[in-house]
């Protein structure tokens, strides 16, 4: 029987996700023997500087591309929101399962709810989609930065000073967080997920025709087509985690429907458009088109000289 390496990230989530995907396998009776192989990431050595400011695309997927060329392992499970919106020559995204909640989730000390925050309140997360969505609900809020895997931002919460902080509702989720720690999730319309939010990405090297046979059985048909619509969209507006972008998409009765924004760190300026299409790549591209038209692409140029990045 072929025993198949599958590299992981050392963080206990990277860890989770990863085994409950070769669970997964396991299930559909894919005839391999798994051993995961656990490998540290650029992005998990830099856990003191604001992510927009190191930059970088890809930087909790790059080592674990070079393990896929090296052979050192066979596939790697990412979230879909870490992996650059094109993959290096000879790697594909062999599997794409169904996604998890793709909303952020809202944990405020003692409950209280975001739109209840006192003024000025301070609110954790280091992400400029994030931040900039919630600067347009509430101009008061003072944003800080903060750091670290999910526990850590948790015990952050009781220890440092932030009111309140956002995390993404799959991580908690996969981690087996109760849904109490949550004070509550933020819809999509009021805080629009980042691309690929709470799906996984399968990666793994193109030629391998075996394992990909097997992947490709586990792929889920919607969460495939929301994710292809939302990285088009990514691709197109040259996006990325350190600037202020988020996409997310839905499938209904076969249609794809997509929502974009692009927004300045500030929030001064916000673009927000949406198109539906039965092809998952062209409704991303339609608004990438649109928002383009309204100025979001040289706005996103913009950011990324002012951050270097
Ligand atoms: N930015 C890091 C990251 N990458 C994936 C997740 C969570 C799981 C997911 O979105 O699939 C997180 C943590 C977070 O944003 O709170």
């Amino acid at each position: 029987m072929r025993k198949i390496i599958v590299g992981s990230r050392r963080s206990k989530l990277a860890l989770t996700q990863t085994n409950w995907f070769i669970d997964q396998m396991k299930q559909a009776g894919s005839p391999f023997e798994f051993e995961v192989k656990e490998i540290v990431t650029k992005g998990d050595q830099i856990l003191d500087v604001q992510l927009s400011k190191v930059g970088g695309k890809g930087l909790f997927v790059k080592e674990i591309e070079q393990a896929l060329y090296d052979k050192e392992i066979d596939f790697a499970v990412h979230s879909m929101k870490d992996m650059p919106s094109e993959l290096p020559e000879g790697l594909v995204i062999g599997c794409i399962p169904p996604r998890e909640d793709a909303r952020d989730a809202f944990i405020s000390t003692g409950h209280v709810k975001f739109m209840d925050l006192p003024v000025g309140a301070v609110v954790g997360t280091s992400s400029l989609r994030r931040s900039a969505q919630l600067l347009m609900l509430r101009p008061d809020l003072e944003i800080k930065w903060i750091r670290g895997n999910v526990d850590t931002r948790l015990a952050k919460l009781e220890t440092e000073e932030y009111d309140a902080i956002i995390l993404a509702a799959a991580g908690l989720k996969r981690l087996g967080w109760s849904d109490d720690v949550v004070t509550e999730y933020l819809s999509t319309e009021d805080c629009l997920p980042a691309v690929g939010q709470g799906a996984l990405a399968i990666e793994c090297r193109g030629d391998d025709a075996e394992l990909l046979g097997e992947l490709g059985k586990l792929t889920h048909e919607e969460t495939w087509k929301a994710v292809h619509a939302e990285r088009a969209f990514l691709h197109a507006m040259d996006g990325g985690c350190q600037v202020p972008i988020a996409g997310f998409a839905t499938v209904e009765n076969g249609d794809v429907q997509f929502t974009g924004l692009v927004a300045s760190p500030d929030a001064d300026q916000v673009f927000k458009q949406f198109s539906t299409n039965v092809e998952p790549e062209t409704a991303g591209k339609e608004v990438a088109k649109t928002l383009s038209e309204q100025g979001a692409y040289d706005l996103i140029q913009q950011v990324r000289r002012d951050l270097n990045v």
